[in-house]
């Protein structure tokens, strides 16, 4: 394997450098970040999948994105176990609502019980789904149309491109949209040759054909951030 192929595989992330992440996250974000949440990530840490989990970095950037929008109509593609619903239901108000879509309950079932004892389980309507056709029945009632103001996209990366097009319609003008895994590794900025099978294959082709869409897209102002596993923040603005 390449040098350059070595270092998009390392474990240190995006920042290459194990010794300034720590420092991110031990200075400002774990001191700050809320007990159910840390709760969260202790349950899924044992988890054969807890690589998945939104990074508590990128968490404390949406939960400022989520403020700076005054999010209350939110969509969550992708729960898992629930990091970043439960950022989310912490971080709108009260009548705050979240349409929360996965294919499979179990994971979601295991933070629920974190949820509830934090007291925002009422602002979650989760829906065991293909997200594609939930977003579909959502745009049949003109209602839904430009009526949320926020949606995180962390599921099948296969199906961004088509669950950008319908938030383009469900996500109000000014409304916000992020995508995660955006940079897939830093795996989108090395020649395929040289990707690490364990990146290879469609979701990192169709992060990089998202990326490239984004960037045509005249719907969106646009920030791709290299933060966790690279996320992309989308404004609409018509
Ligand atoms: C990376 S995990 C989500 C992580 C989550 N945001 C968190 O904070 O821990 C991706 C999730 O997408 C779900 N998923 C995969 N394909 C899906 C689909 N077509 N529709 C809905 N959910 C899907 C998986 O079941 C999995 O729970
Ligand atoms: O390693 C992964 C894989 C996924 C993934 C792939 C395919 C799906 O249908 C759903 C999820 O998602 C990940 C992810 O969101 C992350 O933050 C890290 C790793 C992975």
């Amino acid at each position: 394997m390449t040098d350059k192929a070595k270092q998009a595989a390392s474990s240190k992330g995006l920042l290459q450098s194990e010794d300034l992440y720590r420092y991110i996250l031990e200075t400002s974000v774990y001191p700050r970040e809320p007990e159910p949440l840390k709760k969260i990530r202790d349950v899924t840490a044992d988890h054969p999948w807890a690589m998945m989990g939104t990074a508590p970095d990128a968490g404390q950037l949406m939960a400022m994105l989520l403020r700076l929008v005054n999010a209350k109509k939110t969509i969550e593609i992708g729960v898992f176990t629930g990091y970043s619903l439960l950022l989310t239901a912490l971080t709108i108000p009260e009548d705050g609502q979240i349409t929360a879509i996965d294919v499979n309950r179990e994971t979601y079932e295991i933070g629920l019980p974190i949820i509830k004892k934090a007291g925002v389980d009422h602002k979650i309507n989760f829906i065991e789904s293909e997200a594609l056709s939930v977003l579909d029945q959502l745009l049949k009632y003109s209602e839904n149309e430009g009526s949320f103001d926020y949606a995180f996209v962390d599921a099948d990366k296969d199906n961004y491109c088509n669950y950008h097009e319908r938030l383009m319609k469900l996500l109000k003008v000014g409304g916000i949209a992020v995508y995660d895994n955006t940079l897939w590794g830093g795996t989108v900025a090395v020649p395929e040759e040289q990707v690490p099978d364990h990146f290879r294959g469609s979701s990192r082709q169709a992060i990089l054909d998202l990326n490239r869409s984004l960037a045509d897209d005249p719907r969106v102002q646009l920030s791709h951030v290299a933060l966790g596993d690279g996320i992309t923040i989308c404004r609409r603005i018509f």
